[in-house]
This record gives C-alpha cells, structure tokens and sequence, in this order.
C-alpha cells in the first residue's frame, strides 16, 4: 500500500479538484458520498499523521478554535467603492464622459452582476491562501482568514501557475436558497433568523468561532486584483479568465459590452433573470475593459471614474 505522505497528497489533490469542479466549473466529478468517503480517509490519515498536517489541507474547513478579536489588516491596494447610477440618463453620461477623455466613441467594457454580500480580500503567496480580510473602510479591513478558509468556494491552493503574490477581491455571499433553509433551521430551533441574505453573510464572516461560520452555507465570487507581482493582461475580461483559470470563481454572467446601448441591454437582460438567480444581487457593474483607458481616467477619492453600479430599484420585502 502506498506511504501515508503519498495517500494523504493524492486524497487531498482529489479533494481539491472536486471542490474546484464543483464551485467553479459548476461540474461536479463525483457524487457528495464519494467526496465525504474521501474527506473522511484523509482526516484519519491526518490524525494518524499529525508530522504531515497542513493548514491548506481540504481537511481544514470545519474551522479553527475561536479567536478573542479580529487583527487588522491594512490593504496595500485599497478596495474600491462604487459611484451609483439610478437613470439610463445617468449611465449615458458615464459613456458619453468616457467617450469624450479616451476619444474612444464606442468604449469596450466588463459587466458583471453586482452581488449583495459582503466584499472581501483574498492573499495567496506562492499559491497557497494566506490571508483573507473585509473591506472595512477600503484601507483598513478585518483578518477573518480562518473563517474564509470554511467558504468551500475559495480555494485554499490555486491551480495552474499563480504568481508569487496574488491578492483578489470579490464578494461572500449567502445562495438564496442557503438563507431560506437556515432561517427555516433557526425559528425551528429557536435561533434569531437573518433579515436578509447579505446580513447573513456578513453575520457568518464576523463570527469569532470559525465552527460557526463552517455551519453557514457561503459562497463567493472573485470580481478584481489587489496586490499582485503578476504581468498584468491589457484588459479586465481577460483578468477574469486568468482568475477562472487559477481556480477562482468568477460570475458565469460576467460578460462584455460596448457603448451605452451595449450596457443598457445588459442591464435589462439581467434585471429580467434577477428573480431567477441562486443569489441576491443590487444592479450591475460596468468597468472600462481596457486597463489603460482606465489609467486614463483615473479617480474621484476611491471611486474610480472608469467604473459604475447601474442600481435595480429596491426589491419589495418579499412577503412572509
Ligand atoms: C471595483 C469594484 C468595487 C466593488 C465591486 C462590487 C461588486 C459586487 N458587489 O458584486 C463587483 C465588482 O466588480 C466591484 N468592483
């Protein structure tokens, strides 16, 4: 029979390939009983083996003993807000400005759906997850590395050939479908039930005891870079594709359009689906695609001028 360190390596390159077929291919190659099965050999060999444990094994979900408080964390690329457009009106003069300061009459852009969850920083060094925090005030943020390690989403060792430093931001957040089951679970056993899935992502990541947020059925999409020593590709929509390659969830709905007209249809086509959608999202995002159209832009505080939220008008409470 194979050495321990050769039966631990291959269950946990296993593990990790079914975790990144189903969260980011959203292709499952084995059944869950089989991924269980697996999972479950490898936490006896663990045990068996504690000279060969490893905090990136996929063993280490279940979360770690809690913490008193959360250490900052300062972010050497600070996370971006969004400047909002309500109005079609308002989303024209976005383009028409664009337009006018890259001479460019019919800019490209990324669009995506924005979703309503909570936004966070993921660092890898050499490909392994070292360090995840929140946005906080977009320089300052929470380390929550070892509740973030429990969201089955985020990989733990990115795939392919990441770069030395890598850091990505995106957003946790709770499927819909996750939230009606928990809040059922809660008045059933008379927890406090979430007000909405956004507050129950945030709630899960805020948790001191990592056993608690395990419990909480997140997930997560990769939406921008931070810090990163990687040679950067020229345009957005391919830093997305680099993402999906190393393993990263990136929106299946994620996509490009051209010029105002290309927005707006966007906007519409998604705004018809939104109902449909796993996840609670709050409108759309449209980003200059081309990174030196961006630079040409530039900034207002830390809302970028080359990027815009195109809001959904606010959902009636769904009726209990
Ligand atoms: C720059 C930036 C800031 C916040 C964002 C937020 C979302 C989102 N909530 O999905 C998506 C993005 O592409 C974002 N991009």
């Amino acid at each position: 029979s194979p050495k321990p360190a050769d039966r631990i390596a291959k269950l946990r390159r296993q593990l990790e390939d079914a975790n990144y077929r189903y969260h980011v291919l959203d292709d499952p190659s084995i059944p869950d009983g089989e991924y269980d099965r697996l999972l479950r050999e490898l936490e006896a060999l663990e045990a068996e083996h504690p000279e060969l444990a490893d905090p990136n094994s996929p063993s280490q979900r279940v979360g770690d003993k809690p913490s008193s408080k959360f250490a900052e964390v300062k972010h050497a690329v600070p996370m971006l807000s969004l400047a909002n457009a309500f109005a079609d009106e308002e989303v024209a003069d976005f383009v028409a400005r664009i337009s006018r300061e890259t001479g460019d009459d019919a800019p490209e852009f990324s669009v995506e759906p924005k979703l309503d969850g909570l936004a966070i920083s993921l660092r890898y060094e050499d490909g392994k997850f070292v360090r995840g925090a929140t946005r906080g005030d977009g320089v300052t943020g929470e380390d929550v590395t070892p509740n973030l390690r429990t969201v089955r989403a985020i990989p733990l060792q990115l795939r392919g050939k990441p770069p030395k430093v890598l850091e990505v931001r995106g957003e946790v957040y709770m499927p819909k479908a996750a939230f009606e089951k928990y809040n059922a679970w809660a008045a059933e056993h008379g927890a406090k039930t979430l007000a909405n899935p956004r507050n129950g992502a945030a709630g899960s990541l805020r948790q001191l005891d990592p056993r608690i947020t395990a419990q909480r059925p997140l997930s997560f999409y990769a939406y921008a870079l931070g810090e990163t020593d990687a040679k950067l590709p020229k345009t957005h929509t391919e830093t997305l594709a680099w993402l999906r390659e190393l393993g990263l969830p990136v929106s299946s709905l994620a996509d490009a359009a051209t010029g105002t007209e290309g927005l707006l249809a966007y906007y519409r086509r998604v705004g018809e689906e939104r109902n449909a959608l796993p996840f609670d999202i709050d409108g759309v995002v449209y980003k200059l695609n081309r990174y030196d159209q961006q630079r040409a832009m530039g900034f207002v505080s830390r809302a970028p001028r080359w990027a815009l939220a195109h809001k959904f008008p606010a959902q009636e409470e769904a009726t209990v």
